[in-house]
C-alpha cells in the first residue's frame, strides 16, 4: 500500500549569493513499512528533500514546484491550521541531534505531554500515553523527569523517537539519526526504529552519508546527486546491479574488507548548485561522460521493474566496471 509519493518536487534557497537549486525534479514513492534509504554525499539535497516531505523546508528555500501526497492530499497545499495537524500525526521527523525536537530547560515529561495535549489529548491521556512510550522506547522510569541534559546521547535519541511516533504517523523522516552516537548506541537505535517500522507499520525514510548502514538497514534505496535523483531501486535489485556511474563510484568507495583492493574514491567535488553544470548534473565527474551528457540532461528512466536510473547510458554500461 502507498504510504506517500511526490510528484516532481522541486525546491530553492534564494540566497545573497544566488539561488541554489537543493531538490530537482525528484518523483518516488513510499509503500507502507519499508525503510527507504536516501544517500548521496554532502550538500546533495537530502535534507532538503525530507524538510520538504513535511512542507518545512527553511526560509530562504522555498518550495517552488511539485506535489507530496499523504493519504490523498497534496500536502504542499494545506493551510497552516492543517500543516500543524499533520505534522506528528501523520507525518514526523526525528534529527541527528535531538536538542532540534527537546528543549534542553524542561524536564522530558513535561514537554512530551504539552505535545500531546497541542494534538487533543487531555492531559491524564497524555501523561499515560508519554509514560507508555517512554517505556516502549527504552526509557528507564527514574529519568521521565529528567531534564534532557541529564540523558545520554542515545537517550534523547530514544525520547525524540517515541515523540515521533507518538501519534501514530505513517511516515517518519530519520535525518542522520545516529550520526552522533557511538557505534553501539547507533546499533541499539537502528533496532529500535526497526522494531517500531515493524510493529506500527510505519515506512521511515532514512537519511544518511553512512552507505553501510543505508546497505544494512533499508528496503529501498534513493541516491541523490547534486538535488537529483541519480538512481532509485530496492536495495537487492541495487546489489546486484547499479546503473548509474554515480551510484558505482558512492558505493565503491566503502571499504571491503573480503577484498585486498583499496576503496575507490571519487575524484573531484560536488557541483555549486547555483550554477549547475549543463546537461547532466554528474557529467564533470563522470568517467563515461560523452559529449551528449555535456548538453542533454537524462530523465529518470525506469531500466527493468521498479529499478530507475537517470543517465543516458543506463542499462548500457559495461560489466567490467561494476562493483
Ligand atoms: N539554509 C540554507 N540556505 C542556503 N542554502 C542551503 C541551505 N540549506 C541547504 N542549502 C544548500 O542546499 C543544497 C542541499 O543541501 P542539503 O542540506 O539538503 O544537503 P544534504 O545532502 O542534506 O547534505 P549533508 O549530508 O551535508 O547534510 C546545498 O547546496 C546546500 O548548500
Ligand atoms: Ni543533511
Amino acid at each position: 500500500m502507498e504510504a506517500l509519493r511526490v510528484e516532481d518536487l522541486w525546491v530553492r534557497y534564494y540566497t545573497a549569493s544566488g539561488i541554489v537549486s537543493a531538490v530537482s525534479a525528484v518523483s518516488f514513492n513510499m509503500e507502507r513499512g519499508e525503510m527507504l534509504g536516501v544517500v548521496g554525499e554532502s550538500g546533495s539535497g537530502k535534507s532538503t528533500l525530507g524538510f520538504a516531505l513535511m512542507n518545512m523546508v527553511p526560509p530562504p528555500g522555498r518550495i517552488v514546484k511539485g506535489a507530496v501526497i499523504l493519504e490523498g492530499r497534496n500536502i504542499l497545499e494545506l493551510g497552516n491550521k492543517e500543516l500543524r495537524e499533520i505534522r506528528g500525526s501523520k507525518i514526523s521527523m526525528v534529527f541527528q541531534d535531538p536538542f532540534t525536537t527537546l528543549d534542553p530547560l524542561r524536564r522530558v515529561s513535561d514537554q512530551f505531554v504539552e505535545f500531546l495535549m497541542e494534538h487533543g489529548l487531555s492531559r491524564e491521556e497524555a501523561q499515560s500515553r508519554s509514560y507508555e512510550l517512554l517505556a516502549a522506547v527504552g526509557i528507564p522510569e527514574r529519568l521521565r523527569n529528567a531534564y534532557p541534559h541529564q540523558l545520554s546521547g542515545g537517550q534523547k535519541q530514544r525520547v525524540s523517537i517515541a515523540m515521533a511516533i507518538a501519534l501514530k504517523p505513517s511516515i517518519v523522516v530519520a535525518d542522520e539519526p545516529t550520526t552522533a552516537l557511538d557505534v553501539i548506541v547507533q546499533k541499539q537505535i537502528m533496532d529500535l526504529m526497526n522494531e517500531i517500522r515493524a510493529k506500527h507499520n510505519v515506512s521511515i525514510m532514512l537519511i544518511t552519508h553512512d552507505i553501510a548502514l543505508a546497505l544494512e538497514r533499508t528496503d529501498k534505496i534513493l541516491v541523490m546527486y547534486g538535488g537529483e535523483i541519480m538512481e532509485y531501486a530496492s536495495k537487492d535489485d541495487l546489489m546486484r546491479e547499479m546503473h548509474h556511474p554515480y551510484t558505482r563510484a558512492l558505493f565503491a568507495s566503502l571499504p571491503r574488507i573480503s577484498s585486498k583492493e583499496l576503496p575507490r574514491f571519487l575524484k573531484g567535488y560536488p557541483p555549486d548548485l547555483r550554477n549547475p553544470p549543463k546537461g547532466c548534473v554528474f557529467n564533470p565527474r563522470c568517467e563515461y561522460a560523452t559529449d551528449k551528457c555535456r548538453v542533454e540532461k537524462p530523465v529518470l528512466k525506469e531500466v527493468s521493474p521498479g529499478h530507475y536510473a537517470s543517465c543516458h547510458y543506463a542499462g548500457e554500461l559495461d560489466a567490467s566496471s561494476r562493483t
